[in-house]
């Protein structure tokens, strides 16, 4: 059975008491509460260490917001699989929309990047997801399997068992719109869909599919009962613990 997942982006947010303190309430609210869902946070990359120390990792787990898509060398300012594997850290979101779009991050590099992961056995959270226009166009589903495919296609099928998926619309992020969970159920059965022709029915079985933007304390239920929705991946609602604690709730 595929893992029920809420994680927690937390962004460029919170100086470090702010996220201390945040992690601790978070640590200590999975801690008395033990929720059906995994929960992962993913502070800012200097944080990492600190906040991996501060939490239990059998109620929370910590995740990096990006990984370098090389190795090690003369790459200033990148972080590398191997550094967070030598601080203990096992999961890393790749390819966020807001790292395609500020970062110019192509499905190319982005592909390189879960290569690192898979080779330090760090689990990747894939985000994809289509732009307003192209929803328009009714281009979501094209949109949506070519960053799959492009992503996964150089990978080794055995590595894709450790592989999450979210699915982020660009267009319900941050801004207060959320997809149906009609809508949300119909991409995400696609993407599994996607992943049975490509790779098998063990890795689309596998396959935890969360899905993102604007997730709230409100929404979250109705989102989480779809059958294709393996849980959440939260921005600015991820930042409260009253809101983040009743969204993992809602499982
Ligand atoms: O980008 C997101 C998580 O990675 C979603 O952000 P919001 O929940 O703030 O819309």
């Amino acid at each position: 059975m595929r893992d029920k997942i809420v994680a927690g982006n937390w962004k460029m947010n919170l100086t470090f008491e702010q996220a201390l303190q945040l992690a601790n309430d978070i640590n200590t609210w999975a801690s008395e509460n033990k929720p059906n869902a995994k929960v992962i946070i993913a502070p800012t990359s200097i944080y990492l260490q600190a906040i991996q120390e501060t939490v239990d990792e059998e109620f929370v787990q910590v995740a990096s917001q990006d990984v370098s898509n090389t190795e090690k060398g003369a790459f200033t300012g990148d972080i590398s699989a191997e550094q967070l594997d030598s601080i203990g850290i096992n999961c890393a979101i790749v390819g966020h929309s807001e790292r395609r779009e500020y970062q110019q991050e192509t499905d190319a590099v982005i592909a390189q990047k879960l290569e690192q992961l898979f080779n330090k056995d760090i689990t990747p959270i894939l985000c994809v997801g289509e732009k307003l226009e192209e929803r328009e166009a009714d281009k979501h589903f094209e949109v949506v399997k070519s960053q799959i495919l492009n992503a996964l296609n150089p990978q080794k099928t055995e590595n894709l068992s450790k592989l999450v998926i979210a699915y982020e619309p660009v267009w319900a992020i941050g801004t207060g719109v959320t997809a149906s969970p009609e809508q949300a159920q119909e991409i995400h059965a696609f993407i599994r869909s996607v992943l049975n022709d490509a790779y098998g029915a063990d890795v689309a079985e596998g396959t935890s599919i969360l899905y993102g933007g604007s997730v709230n304390a409100a929404n979250a239920e109705e989102l989480f009962a779809q059958a294709d929705i393996d849980g959440g991946l939260v921005g600015g609602a991820s930042l409260k613990v009253e809101d983040f604690s009743k969204i993992i709730s809602a499982f």
